[in-house]
């Protein structure tokens, strides 16, 4: 018997009131555990990496392994959605979607470990997704390694698109990202007497103002890039000049070419900041995983071709987002697919207000259960 609506909604709700952040998802872990346990065990076995579970179900045939992954983590946001079942810790929160990622695995691996394939199946419930490269970690700690998919799907919710709506492309899905943080030390000192300080908040507003240029003056124009500045931090109070900042932020760039050349601008200006001010600018760009989300050409044309085809599914083509997402990483290990699907919400994601539509919950479960069972006779012919 696969989890009803009913089942599936009140397992979203459940999770949707325990986000946690990448890495500390230990409440959301027993959660997954203690319910996956209640699935059929006939042909499953569990494993844990870290907050993570990798759950295999042995096929009748156990020639090939397709992957499922889900991302399980939350973001340091404080909820005001109001609802009901809002988060119960505090200034964490749902809101990126995952509860809704999970689900849909949830129910995937409920009907699955019912109705046995023929290839076997590796469901990856990966750390981590927001702040930490969970999905490279979980790959390099070679606990997937006997259980390596042969390919691998995944999706995030999109709130631009009607709920329950598929949506994907060939070629590149989603921007490889790389973390931006700028130390920047001068010498604090009395608000009269600036010759005698070194200024931190006029270097730092400098530095964003000349990171600003990248994408207007050395990125294409035909192609694209993003400099997103997300946080400044400096000073304590009007009268006190600051001796230290602190900027934040994130690159984003479709190709790991762009990517690498942002990341070599936002050195130079760092130390041409240095230079200027005379001050020290300590830089880390972190991409980790984060390397572009990679369509398969073959997987996808084959994902793509199904949609359209399924007369249950509502399927779009949509066009590259500057999103990242560390799938991009396991992409670029094994081959794939990554998509979209719609929660239609007028908020974006990452915000404080972002509700899902649920009813994407069993849209989501049925396109994956029909596709895979269709890649599962494809595989097994
Ligand atoms: C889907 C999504 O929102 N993913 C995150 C990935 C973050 C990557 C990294 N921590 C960074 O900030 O560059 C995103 O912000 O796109």
């Amino acid at each position: 018997m696969s989890l009803t609506t009913e089942e599936l909604i009140k397992i979203r709700r459940d999770l949707h009131q325990i986000p946690e952040i990448g890495l500390e998802e230990f409440e959301t872990q027993a959660y997954l555990l203690n319910l996956i346990s209640t699935f059929n065990q006939n042909f499953m076995t569990i494993k844990t990496v870290e907050t993570g579970i990798l759950v295999r179900l042995a096929g009748s045939i156990g020639h090939y392994t397709i992957g499922y992954r889900t991302d399980i983590d939350g973001l340091p946001v404080a909820e005001k959605t109001g609802l009901p079942f809002s988060s119960r810790n505090e200034g964490r929160m749902h809101a990126c979607g995952h509860d809704i990622h999970m689900t849909v695995a949830l129910g995937i691996l409920n009907y699955f470990s019912e109705n046995q394939p023929m290839a076997n199946m590796t469901f990856i419930f990966q750390p981590a997704e927001e702040n930490a490269s969970g999905g490279k970690r979980l790959y390099e700690s070679g606990l997937l390694d006997e259980w390596m998919p042969d390919e691998i799907y995944a999706f995030h919710d999109n709130p631009q698109l009607p709920a329950g709506t598929i949506g994907t492309r060939l070629g590149t899905l989603f921007a490889g990202t790389c973390e931006i943080h700028a130390h920047l030390t001068g010498k604090s000192g009395h608000a009269a007497y600036p010759h005698q300080a070194n200024d931190m908040v006029v270097a730092g507003a400098q530095l964003v103002n000349q990171l600003q240029t990248i994408v207007s003056r050395n990125v294409d124009p035909i192609q694209s890039g993003v400099v997103t500045l997300g946080q400044f931090t400096a000073g304590t109070t009007g009268n006190v000049i600051a001796g230290e900042a602190q900027i934040n932020g994130t690159i984003r760039a479709l190709t790991q070419e762009m990517n690498l050349l942002i990341q070599k601008r936002v050195t130079t200006i760092c130390e041409g900041i240095a230079l200027t001010y005379g001050c020290e600018v300590e830089l880390n760009l972190i991409q980790g995983g984060y390397l572009p989300v990679e369509n398969n050409e073959s997987k996808t044309e084959n994902f793509i071709r199904f949609m359209k085809n399924d007369s249950e599914v509502s399927f779009v083509e949509t066009q590259p987002a500057m999103t990242g997402e560390d799938f991009g990483f396991l992409l670029s290990k094994i081959p794939g697919t990554m998509f979209w699907l719609g929660v239609d919400s007028p908020y974006s994601l990452h915000s404080e207000f972002l509700a899902p539509k649920e009813v994407a919950i069993d849209a989501g479960v049925l396109a994956m259960t029909h596709f895979l069972t269709d890649r599962d006779l494809q595989l097994g012919k």
